[in-house]
């Protein structure tokens, strides 16, 4: 029992968390026993009061049949849905499929059993919830009106005599018939609340991925997979504020390939884009954790050093433009290697009111054109450039 718990704890998280395929299928095994219950308790009813007019009670035969067509249903349903790995687009699919039919079963179960108890109760607003979840919701709304609907035109048969409101969970008159019922009750309605919850989690914990995807798209530049200009921007300006409230300093470093022009006319374009991309990522391993680089512009690098003052921000740069002097691109077409540099403009100040984030760029991008006039491949900070000219 020690070791069960925490393994069946982990087991659902990972079911939790796992593919829409996956989740769906686990949604199918954990209906088995809902549906088990509903056939075995069914049976179990006719077989102890087969004394009493229940055996001719034609909705206890129909929950038989029900419960046992359903679980072979939902098993064929797990079974099948589990033989080969689906695409994201199918996995969707199938989820889909699946929740419409746990709704449509949970329907169909409510009219056999009643549509006035809590167990109909339960399974209507888990299917809602999840529907809202899975579904637009046009589509939840309308299947909600069809399912009051149906209830409506069936309470209303009822009331005009047109059918016998006999229930299949309480027409039992065998005492010991009424005890099995009444437990049957209980652990289907535990396990459907079980299944809604596991659901719900599930379906959440993949809105929040996609979320998270959403939004690392929107943040990423998609050529080299560092942050965009514009998540940039956003960094540095929170960056920003936190260094004026912490007293920190900060820095930021705009970073320039050099004849960046010339690699593209003579390498070509792919190896041009090749050449950006090797730029951020050695950008990046070079940097700590909590830095931030971002592609500015075409063929420039924004990097944010939370923390970092002038000296820190000038060695780290340092850093960086050897790191870039290492990396080299074959060549192609009787064309020698290809070796990388860019200048460097570091601005680091303690961050206050008389400045922005928008002057620490302008102070680092007029560092970096110094950069680029005294030679190009070099490091120069705001506060040890030659005076303007
Ligand atoms: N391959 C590729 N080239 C790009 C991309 N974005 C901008 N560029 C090119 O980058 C080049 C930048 O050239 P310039 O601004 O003249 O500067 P440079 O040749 O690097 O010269 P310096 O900066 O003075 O050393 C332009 O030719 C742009 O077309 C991109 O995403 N991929």
């Amino acid at each position: 029992m020690n070791t069960l718990l925490p393994r069946l704890y982990q087991y659902i998280g990972q079911q939790i968390n796992g593919s829409l395929q996956e989740k769906s299928i686990f949604i199918c095994w954990l209906s088995l026993p809902i549906y088990l219950l509903i056939g075995f308790g069914c049976l179990a009813g006719l077989i102890l009061s087969r004394w009493t007019e229940e055996i001719y009670n034609p909705l206890l035969w129909a929950g038989v049949i029900w419960g046992c067509s359903a679980t072979l249903f939902w098993a064929s349903l797990g079974y099948f849905g589990a033989q080969r790995a689906m695409s994201e687009d199918q996995g969707q699919l199938f989820a889909q499929l699946t929740i419409a039919l746990f709704g449509v079963s949970g329907i169909l179960s409510m009219l056999l059993v009643g549509p006035f108890n809590l167990v109909t109760g339960i399974v209507l607003t888990g299917s809602i919830l999840i529907g809202m979840l899975l579904f637009p919701a046009q589509k939840i709304a309308l299947i909600f009106a069809l399912s009051i609907a149906a209830i409506l035109a069936y309470a209303v048969t009822i009331s005009l005599g047109g059918t016998h409101y006999q229930p299949l969970l309480e027409p039992v008159h065998a005492p010991a018939a009424q005890l099995w019922y009444d437990l049957m009750v209980i652990v289907a309605a535990t396990l459907i609340i079980f299944k809604d919850s596991f659901t719900v989690a599930a379906l959440t914990s993949t809105w929040r991925h996609r979320e998270a995807r959403t939004l690392l798209q929107a943040s990423t530049d998609p050529l080299t997979g560092v942050a965009n200009r514009g998540y940039a921007t956003q960094v540095l300006e929170q960056a920003f504020l936190h260094a004026e409230q912490s007293g920190k300093p900060l820095s930021v470093v705009l970073v320039d390939v050099d004849h960046f022009k010339q690699i593209n006319d003579r390498y070509g374009h792919q190896t041009g884009d090749l050449a950006l991309q090797l730029v951020a990522h050695s950008l990046r391993d070079t940097l700590r954790d909590n830095d931030l680089v971002g592609r500015y512009g075409g063929e420039e690098f924004l990097l944010i050093l939370p923390g970092s003052d002038a000296q820190n921000a000038i060695g780290i740069a340092e850093r960086c433009a050897q790191a870039l002097r290492n990396i080299t691109i074959p060549g192609i077409q009787n064309q020698p290697a290809l070796k990388l540099t860019a200048s460097f403009g570091v601005h680091s100040e303690h961050a206050s009111a008389d400045s922005s984030p928008g002057d620490m760029i302008e102070k680092a991008d007029i560092a970096m054109y110094q950069a680029k006039r005294a030679g190009r491949d070099r490091v120069i900070s705001s506060d040890r450039m030659n005076p303007p000219r």
